[in-house]
């Protein structure tokens, strides 16, 4: 399995370091536009193999796609992150154009890649995708409810006083402030629903809490998270590099899926070598579907501003 990181920022390098350190792909390439960055975070990487005991060979390219050629996975993290007060889709202006340019270099020399898009606003860049990609839609996938699910339980854990490990919970919408839909009714501590151990009015603070996530760290950081987002991706890449058929939410694009048609939203789906191999359809009650109506119109506000 060849994997390709396109950006060697923040959130490009950490992705790269968790799927070199799991240890299932044959060989990373990070790829930059900045001269020489891409290539000093992979050397940074090598030196630790010997350390943290992988055999995968990281290899850094500012801006050479040749390099990238027969990639079977591509991550494009390339783009401007958001400052503290500001939206992620106010960064469609500057990061439309660098998505855009971007997949058609990794689809000249991979034709057969499957595009993991995180650059934000991550809906609407996924969405840019399918529009000007011949890509199959299995082969184009948005990572962000695999995130807004990981800090759902965080917040889950936190609230219930129980380990991380024995908390379920899904987030599916888009991947805004506003448009996520932390699942609370199906949330679960080994088994049992959460609403067992959590009043009401505190499981509605635990989804407010996971909505701002993002914003919360970007607060305090300064710039937004990394560690979770790289996490998050590497999960994603292992499960299509290991056929494991594990059930993520993505944004995919939907065509009648959830009564919704003609953009890329967050939805549970399979996720094995083809890709996104099924969209899993689950039962939301009639809140939960407004919610969701409620954040496609969102992500379908932002699609609107993309020059198409
Ligand atoms: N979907 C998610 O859940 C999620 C999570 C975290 C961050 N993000 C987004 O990921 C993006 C990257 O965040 P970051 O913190 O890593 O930013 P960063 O500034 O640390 O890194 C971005 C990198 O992209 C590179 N770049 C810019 N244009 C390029 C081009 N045309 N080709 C190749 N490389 C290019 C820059 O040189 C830089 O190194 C942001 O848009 C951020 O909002 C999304
Ligand atoms: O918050 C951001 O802007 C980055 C990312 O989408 C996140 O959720 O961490």
């Amino acid at each position: 399995m060849k994997v390709t990181v396109v950006g060697a920022g923040a959130v490009g390098a950490s992705c790269a370091e968790y799927i070199a350190i799991k240890d299932f792909a044959s060989e990373v390439v990070i790829l930059d536009i900045k001269e020489g960055f891409a290539e000093g975070k992979a050397m940074d990487l090598m030196q630790t193999a010997s350390l943290n005991g992988f055999d995968t060979k990281i290899v850094g390219s500012t801006n050479d796609y040749s390099k990238t050629a027969g990639s079977d996975v591509a991550v494009i993290t390339s783009g401007i992150p958001r400052k503290p007060g500001m939206t992620r889709e106010e960064l469609i202006g500057i990061n439309a154009g660098i998505v855009k340019s971007v997949s058609q270099g990794l689809i000249k020399h991979s034709p057969n890649v499957t595009i993991i898009v995180v650059s934000n606003p991550m809906d609407t860049m996924t969405y840019l995708v399918h529009k000007t990609t011949g890509l199959p839609k299995n082969k184009i996938i948005g990572m962000g409810g695999a995130l807004d699910s990981a800090r759902f339980k965080y917040r889950l854990a936190e609230a219930l006083g129980a380990p991380i490990s024995d908390v379920d919970g899904m987030v599916i919408g888009g991947h805004s402030d506003k448009g996520m839909v932390p699942l609370t009714r199906l949330a679960a501590r080994n088994s049992v629903k959460v609403s067992e151990f959590l009043s009401e009015e505190r499981l509605e603070q635990v989804a407010a809490d996971t909505k701002v996530g993002g914003a919360t760290l970007t607060g305090l950081l300064g710039t937004s998270a990394w560690y979770a987002p790289g996490a998050a991706v590497s999960e994603m890449v292992k499960a299509i590099a290991l056929d494991s058929k594990k059930i993520f939410p993505c944004s995919a694009l939907l065509e009648g899926e959830y009564g919704l048609n003609g953009l890329s939203i967050g939805v549970p789906v399979v996720l094995g070598k083809d890709g996104i191999e099924k969209i899993v359809e689950i039962e939301l009650d009639a809140a939960e579907k407004a919610k969701l109506t409620e954040s496609a119109e969102g992500v379908k506000k932002t699609n609107g501003l993309l020059e198409l």
